[in-house]
Parts: C-alpha cells; sequence; structure tokens
C-alpha cells in the first residue's frame, strides 16, 4: 500500500527539505510513503480566493483515483492524540486502499469539491501552519505513527 502526501507547489525552503529528507530516509524501512508536489498554477495572482480555490481544486482531483482513500489536512478537521493517529492510521490501512492520499491545502484551504470527496477530515492543530511546513509536521507524525505500531522507543507518552 502506498501513503501518499500531495501537496500543491515544490518545498521551496531548504531547511523544510533537509528536515523533510531526515524523515523520508528513516520512514523507509516502515512504508511506501511518499511526497507528491503537484505544480503551481500560473495566472493565480489575479484570481480572487474563491476562484482559486476552485482552480486547485480540479488540479488537485485530477491526481485522485476513484478506490484512493482521500484524507485532507485541515484545521477544523478531527484532532488526535500521535497514539490515536497512529491507531486511526491502522485502521484506514487495514481497510485495504492501494493508496491512501493526504492533502495539503493552498493558502485557501480546499474547495468544495474537494471536501466532497473527502473520506477524511485530520487537524494536527488548532493553529493554522504554512503550507510548506506542514509536510515536514506531517511526515515527521506518520514516522512517530510508524514507530509506535512497532513499538519502538521513539514516542514517549
Ligand atoms: C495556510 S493553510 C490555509 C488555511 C486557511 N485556514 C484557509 O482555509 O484559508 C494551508 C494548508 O495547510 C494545511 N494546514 C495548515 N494548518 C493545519 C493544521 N493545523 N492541521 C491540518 N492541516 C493544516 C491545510 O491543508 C491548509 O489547507
Amino acid at each position: 500500500m502506498d501513503i501518499v502526501l500531495r501537496v500543491m507547489g515544490k518545498t521551496s525552503e531548504s531547511y523544510l527539505k533537509e528536515g523533510i529528507e531526515v524523515y523520508l530516509k528513516r520512514l523507509k524501512r516502515y512504508a511506501k510513503y511518499s511526497i507528491q508536489e503537484i505544480p503551481d498554477l500560473k495566472g493565480m495572482k489575479n484570481r480572487n480566493a474563491s476562484e482559486q480555490n476552485i482552480a486547485e481544486g480540479q488540479e488537485l482531483l485530477k491526481t485522485i483515483g476513484p478506490s484512493d482513500f482521500l484524507v485532507l489536512l485541515d484545521e477544523n478537521g478531527k484532532r488526535y492524540s500521535s497514539r490515536g493517529f497512529s491507531e486511526q492510521l491502522q485502521k484506514w490501512m487495514n481497510a485495504g486502499p492501494s493508496t491512501i492520499v493526504f492533502m495539503v491545502g493552498g493558502p485557501f484551504g480546499f474547495s468544495d469539491e474537494v471536501y466532497a470527496r473527502a473520506n477524511a477530515l485530520l487537524s494536527l492543530s488548532d493553529m493554522t501552519f504554512s503550507h510548506q511546513m506542514i509536510r515536514l509536521f506531517f511526515t515527521e507524525q506518520i514516522y512517530r505513527a510508524f514507530t509506535i505500531f512497532k513499538n519502538e522507543p521513539y514516542h514517549h507518552d
């Protein structure tokens, strides 16, 4: 099974790239996890928030297969402890989709069409993070979730 974090645009900051690489390397022994960057859309500066959301949403939805399990990262989604997330991830995996896609929204979040396709909404905090930083925080949480499944001494309650 593949676990994918799908995001709009490249990871721009080297300090984030470096941190993400650390966790991608560590994750190799546990899961088929990757970060897929969808190229930024051109001409967005002249569009209002709702137009941007709709255009980005259409791009994001093109990348979702009919049997993909889609989880949106969203401040208003369900919050878990790291241990709770680890259990929930295992349940989603046990349900047997070939791919679980976690998706990060753009500067204005997601369009209604994307919300309508989502299978679940996941919040990492009540605070809002940049769409760049969330890539690192989420990747570390995925690593943490796998070390919890495996009972390895990374997470301490
Ligand atoms: C800058 S935020 C945009 C959020 C903004 N509230 C909106 O909807 O207009 C960009 C993206 O980062 C992700 N994100 C930021 N903070 C988050 C959090 N606390 N939990 C989960 N995802 C978050 C979400 O995918 C969000 O769509």
